[in-house]
């Protein structure tokens, strides 16, 4: 019966006849699934039937495109391009509009889908300006519900931060953000756990753009996650929980989605879900807070894990966030679910977990009691449904924990030998290493200081950490992160800023120094590679493909200084880049070191012309957006 019904939902693959493998594009799916309109229609206290009615239609319809500006020091030229791109579109119905509840004015929603915005010539300038700067990590494509759960953390820049499951890290971004959003230096450390691997190089991907020394990334299952180093409890302030789930909220992104929903997965689900949020509540500070969320709307999956957090530990409580972001629409979660079994027949008993054998239906998957509801109070949760403000769905829960845990460590010892395995390393999976620790460590310092001319300076050699993948990255981490490092019992895999890397060129210094990290230390290095130019040398450099010749001025300095790596600093008052530093090379001539990527970004907010080859050159992303297309 059940296969049955799962061959009728599959997606039907439309045969191509070039031969080639099939992608996404190429399937038709279909988008409705009896059992599980058949389980929502029936969860009346989520939604009745007109709420039930616009749910399915919403879910049928285009989902809007929605991107958000990273907050750095290109972001108010970033926002002041884009608003005359905006204003260029002569239909105002097809101009982005701000989203009104995102503090700042950075994010952004345009009614159309990816396909329809190619399609539209009118949206053409603004598709390749988001195309180039979403490239370049200026611009972060991600759904609007799914920008939520980090701005009901409340994060300051002194806060330590714990994204349990972060991968591939749009939220982990935005906490970022937050931390580096005072005028005050940012002392929090920000970790990004993930239990994948791989998904932990997207974060590394998604993180650098930031460009902060503040975060390092873990690679461990959330449920299993280090609650002590040493002696010490691992306690942070903020708590991120964004858990795996069904994700039958982004049906709309991925309609694949559909197929794949039965109620077994929701109650599996749920069971990970709740030992993911015990370890949580180990891990938050006593008066901490801790967010919960999930792209799911099922009951199971949201209040069903909060009310057995709440059942537990009586430290914790959920916060009334209801005045926090007025303007953002918003459900209140429930107190009362209907249970399913995997037949579909509603059951009203909670089985006994113990004597029934084959019970797949923990009982912790039922409403609460009635006494429960008054104290629990649920309806402090917030279901985001899709048809409030034509978003997909999400669910929001804030806890804080009043009191603090530390007398159950005993009891949570004992229970560490029923949680999965640690993960396995793989082959290829590399660990970051405190640099003070590996060989060579005297030598590489003491060439590295004499080069950049860091004799004296106040930065931290021990704040270094090398890569274990052989590449010879160096990393720079604020020293609260370097000494987690340092004690070796979390599975640190990246982080920090990617400062150095190994070079075979050059006499002196065989480590040139990356954009990427240049801006958050440049000050503490000395004049020795240092090269002050004008707004318009350095347009010089970034049009050209080779080294060039710049002012006498300049070239005199660069004279006495051996062949390689330069510290350029704009100095001009007129300049929209005026102090920024960027890395290059000096050799007979000047040249910048600057990617394809980040040279097309720069070149569209200088209003800069490129070179025609480059300029029609498509980037990576627009020659997938092109596959996809045809
Ligand atoms: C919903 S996604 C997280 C999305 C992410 N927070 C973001 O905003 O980009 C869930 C993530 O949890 C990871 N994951 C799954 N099981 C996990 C576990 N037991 N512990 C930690 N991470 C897990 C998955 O690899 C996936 O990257």
């Amino acid at each position: 019966m059940e296969g049955e019904k799962k061959e009728e939902i599959q997606q039907e693959e439309v045969k191509k006849d070039d031969g080639r493998k099939p992608s996404k594009k190429d399937y038709h799916y279909i988008t409705e699934n009896p059992e599980m309109e058949k389980f929502y229609s029936q969860q009346t206290s989520i939604m009745n039937n007109e709420e039930f009615k616009e749910y399915i239609e919403t879910m049928h319809k285009t989902l809007p495109t929605t991107f958000r500006l990273t907050r750095n020091e290109q972001t108010p030229i970033i926002k002041e391009e884009l608003k005359r791109l905006i204003n260029n579109i002569d239909n105002k119905q097809e101009r982005p509009v701000e989203l009104s509840w995102y503090p700042g004015g950075i994010a952004y929603q345009l009614n159309a889908s990816r396909g329809e915005i190619q399609k539209n010539k009118s949206l053409e300038e603004l598709r390749r300006f988001i195309i180039v700067q979403t490239e370049a990590g200026v611009i972060s494509r991600q759904e609007a519900v799914s920008m939520i759960p980090p701005l009901f953390l409340n994060v300051k820049p002194y806060h330590d931060v714990l994204d349990l499951c972060a991968a591939p890290g749009s939220k982990t971004t935005q906490i970022l953000e937050m931390i580096h959003s005072g005028p005050e230096e940012a002392t929090g450390i920000v970790i990004a756990n993930d239990s994948d691997y791989k998904r932990c190089e997207l974060l590394d991907h998604q993180t650098k753009r930031l460009q902060s020394p503040n975060i390092i990334i873990t690679n461990h299952l959330a449920q299993n996650y280090p609650i002590k180093i040493g002696d010490q409890f691992m306690k942070f302030d903020r708590v991120l929980c964004d858990v795996p789930c069904s994700g039958d909220g982004t049906l709309r992104k991925n309609p694949d989605a559909w197929g794949k929903w039965n109620i077994m997965r929701g109650i599996n689900l749920h069971k990970t879900q709740c030992t993911i949020m015990r370890r949580a509540v180990r891990l938050v500070k006593s008066c901490g807070r801790f967010v919960y969320s999930t792209c799911s709307l099922n009951p199971y999956e949201d209040e069903a894990v909060v009310a057995f957090i709440l059942r537990n530990y009586p430290q914790i409580r959920l916060v009334d966030v209801s005045t926090e972001l007025p303007t953002l629409k918003r459900c209140k979660g429930v107190s009362s679910w209907k249970v399913f079994n995997k037949e579909g027949e509603e059951l009203t008993i909670k089985p006994d977990s113990k004597e029934d054998g084959s019970s797949k239906i923990p009982s912790t998957l039922f409403p609460p009691t009635e006494e429960e509801a008054k104290r629990f109070r649920l309806d402090r949760c917030m279901r985001f449904l899709p048809q409030l403000q034509n978003t997909g769905g999400f669910f929001v829960a804030v806890l804080e924990k009043v009191g603090d845990l530390d007398c159950d460590f005993k009891e949570e010892k004992q229970k560490r030998k029923k949680v999965p395995k640690p993960i396995k390393t793989r082959k290829g999976d590399s660990r970051l290493m405190p640099l003070n620790m590996t060989e060579g460590y005297e030598t590489i310092t003491q060439t590295i200081k004499t080069f950049y001319g860091l004799e004296g300076s106040t930065f931290d050699f021990e704040c270094l950490g090398l890569k274990g993948d052989g590449k010879g990255t160096l990393h720079y981490l604020i020293k609260k992160g370097m000494d987690l490092v340092r004690i070796n019992e979390l599975k640190i895999v990246g982080g920090g800023l990617k400062l150095f890397r190994k070079h075979s060129v050059g006499q002196n210094s065989n480590f040139r120094l990356s954009n990427e990290g240049l801006s958050a230390v440049a000050h503490l290095f000395g004049e020795r590679r240092k090269l002050e130019i004008r707004h318009e040398e350095f347009v010089k450099m970034l049009v050209s493909e080779s080294p060039v010749q710049l002012s006498d001025e300049v070239m005199e300095r660069a004279k006495n200084m051996e062949v390689g790596c330069v510290i350029f600093q704009i100095k001009d008052t007129t300049s929209p880049i005026n102090k920024q530093y960027f890395s290059g090379w000096k050799s007979k001539g000047l040249s910048l070191f600057v990617s394809k990527v980040d040279k097309k970004a720069l070149c569209q907010n200088l209003k800069i012309e490129l070179p025609k080859n480059e300029l029609h050159e498509d980037s990576d992303s627009e020659k997938k957006e092109k596959k996809d297309e045809n």
